[in-house]
């Protein structure tokens, strides 16, 4: 089943964050969440897992995910925020056995066979096994973020949300979570992410979700979405989505920077 959101709205503050949201992130699909800074795609995740109060309606597998418990939510979604608070003093293992608790019953640890097994897995594709025994807090910036996502994947999600995964990742890091995302996509995952990455949005997305000021401006496939006047109503640069036949792929090309918009430098 896809991931149904229909008539979300969202305030804070006295203020529309998100107003009348509808899209629908296809099962075994990468759905990239695009869109600039303060379009509200951060607000969006936490408010489709029920985290943020909202008005709206989320449906995935059949079920209202904004009503479940807390504890049925997590066996069936996970969610890997940008900041995510760990207690520091944790193992890599740790953090990662963590994603095993929805499964468990209040007074086991995650040292059964199969959560052994899935912990194993989760730190192999994210390639942080030689980390395993290291506390969090010693590691980089690149790798706690692969730690979080490791934990993320230990819940065997079947709806799996992202908030720019790849915003502490080497080029190589990025393509290489970009590709262990669709191969989740493939196994059934329905997997919905933050991304600033137009290059990789159209690289790696089956489909897009659009956001501009907390409304929708655009859902489907990127060969359609990201169009020269898409792009210049959203984010206000001249830019073509254009097909490389070397890379095999397709590639943003920006046509002008616009410096009247980079910060003034009196030197
Ligand atoms: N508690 C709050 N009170 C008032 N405004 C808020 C609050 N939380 C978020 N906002 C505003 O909501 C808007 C959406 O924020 P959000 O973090 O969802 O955007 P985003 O698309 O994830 O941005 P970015 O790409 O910069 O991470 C922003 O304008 C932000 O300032």
């Amino acid at each position: 089943m896809s991931l149904e959101v229909a008539n979300l709205s969202l305030r804070k503050a006295g203020k529309t964050i998100l107003s009348d949201i509808g899209f629908t992130a296809p099962r075994g699909q990468v759905t990239g969440l695009i869109g600039p800074n303060g379009a509200g795609k951060s607000t969006l995740l936490a408010a489709l897992l029920g985290f943020t109060p909202s008005s709206g309606h989320v449906r995935f597998e059949d079920q209202d995910l904004m009503a479940m418990t807390r504890r049925d939510r997590a066996r069936l979604a996970a969610f890997v925020e940008q900041s995510a608070n760990t207690e520091e003093r944790l193992s890599v293992r740790d953090v990662v056995a963590l994603g095993r608790i929805p499964f468990q019953s209040a007074l086991a640890s995650a040292n059964g066979a199969e959560d052994q097994a899935v912990i194993a897995a989760a730190l192999a594709e994210t390639g942080m096994t030689a980390f395993t025994a290291r506390r969090f807090d010693t590691l980089s910036g690149g790798e706690q973020q692969r730690v979080h996502i490791a934990r993320a994947l230990a819940q065997t999600p079947h709806l799996l949300l992202l908030d720019e995964p790849t915003s502490h990742l080497d080029i190589s890091a990025q393509l290489q979570l970009l590709a262990l995302l669709r191969r989740k996509a493939m196994a059934g995952t329905t997997v919905l992410l933050a991304l600033h990455d137009l290059d990789l949005a159209a690289r790696f997305c089956d489909h897009l979700v659009v956001l501009k000021a907390g409304t929708l401006a655009a859902e489907g496939a990127p060969a359609l979405v990201l169009d020269p006047a898409l792009l210049h109503h959203v984010y206000g640069v001249r830019a073509r989505l254009l097909h490389d036949a070397f890379a095999g792929h397709s590639v943003i090309v920006y046509d002008e920077a616009i410096p009247e918009a980079l910060p003034h430098n009196p030197d």
